[in-house]
């Protein structure tokens, strides 16, 4: 049977001597309606990290957040949470850990502070600790003169920051975080960010999944890509972006025929910084250069193409995003990383039963 966890500072001090936050082994869930949403995925994340589990829509990153907080039984594998085991020790993992969830858990007709000790209630925090733990967090997250406000007044920043924070009333070694930030403008979500670094400064392990690269390299340590309900790569974001080839040239050309991308092609790879170059990919609208020196070699890549008569309409320098992780996952950039002609680095393959 399970260990019962006597009370939430307990299961603190308890974690502090485990050092595996998050043990998964051949995860696997596959709903009633036949739909195989996780397929074999083992994960093993430190105490005190922040691990980004990265993927695109309906890829299974929902569904594995909801094994490891127990709201889902795994049809396959096993998985301990704090040490917990998920299965038979549900009651134990449940009140160490903390889970924001993509849907708000706040009650909008309620003032920041009756949600706050709405959660408390509900995560069995005593009540002589309640006032003391809200002022923390609200401080933490910069909502203190918001408590008496209802939070339907709230931004949606604001929202997500009071949702966090009702996810850490009962101080969990662990807490979830199913894509906090969707929705956001850069602003806020920068904002959002600098709390969570606060809470794992704090000792907080976080689990994130998110759809935007961006945002795993600006927080995590390590992270897994998920495809389709597996993991296809995993490792630093440094490492992840490295695959890319750096920062991506989006190059506009005003004739978008196959005639005139191939020729600004030819010219490219034909060029002087070719040997800085990583990819050049034809898009919808022109072409885009993959290179890890993309902000100095772009003004050349610019007078060159403009040297040979071709006309650009349109120039941008960005950071790789998940499309372009896939993108460099697969040599010809289709649309399943699983899929023959894979670069080696941490690409994860397994046989399917
Ligand atoms: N209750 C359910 N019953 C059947 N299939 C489901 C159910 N919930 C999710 N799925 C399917 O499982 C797969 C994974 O979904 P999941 O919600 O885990 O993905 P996700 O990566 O979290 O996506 P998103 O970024 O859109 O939230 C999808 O094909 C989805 O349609």
């Amino acid at each position: 049977m399970g260990t019962p966890v006597q009370s939430y500072h307990r299961t603190i001090e308890n974690d502090h001597t485990r050092s595996l936050a998050i043990e998964a082994t051949n995860l696997g869930l596959t709903y009633s309606n036949g739909t195989e949403a996780v397929t074999d995925i083992s994960l093993e994340i430190p105490t005190g990290e922040v691990f980004g589990f990265l993927g695109a829509n309906g890829a299974g990153k929902t569904t594995t957040i909801k094994m490891l907080t127990t709201l889902l039984q795994p049809t396959a594998g096993q998985v301990t949470v704090n040490g917990y085991d998920i299965r038979t020790e549900s009651t134990a993992v449940r009140e160490s850990i903390g889970y924001m969830a993509q849907e708000t858990s706040i009650d909008p007709s309620l003032t920041v502070r009756e949600n706050l000790r709405f959660a408390c209630r509900a995560y069995g925090v005593p009540s002589a600790e309640r006032a003391a733990q809200i002022d923390d967090l609200l401080a933490l997250v910069d909502l203190s003169a918001k408590t008496d406000d209802r939070a339907r007044t709230l931004s949606g920043g604001q929202k997500k920051r009071l949702d966090a924070t009702m996810a850490l009333v009962h101080k969990p070694p662990i807490i979830f975080l199913d894509e906090p930030t969707t929705g956001l403008d850069p602003q806020a979500r920068t904002r959002l960010w600098e709390y969570f670094r606060t809470i794992n400064r704090r000792g907080t392990t976080i689990f994130l999944t998110t759809q935007y690269l961006e945002e795993a390299d600006a927080l995590c340590s390590d992270l897994a890509v998920i495809f389709d309900g597996e993991i296809v790569a995993s490792g630093a974001p440094t490492d992840l972006k490295a695959q890319v080839g750096g920062d991506v040239l989006e190059i506009t050309l005003a004739d978008q025929s196959d005639t005139a991308v191939e020729h600004a092609k030819a010219v490219i790879e034909g060029s002087e910084v070719m040997d800085e170059i990583e990819t050049v990919q034809p898009t919808e609208d022109g072409l885009s250069v993959t290179s890890a020196h993309a902000r100095r070699i772009g003004i050349d890549l610019l007078v060159g193409l403009t040297e040979v008569g071709i006309t650009i309409t349109g120039f941008n320098i960005r950071s790789p995003t998940l499309d372009d992780v896939f993108l460099a996952l697969t040599d010809e950039g289709v649309s399943d990383p699983r899929d023959e002609n894979l670069r080696s680095f941490s690409y994860h393959t397994k046989e399917r039963q």
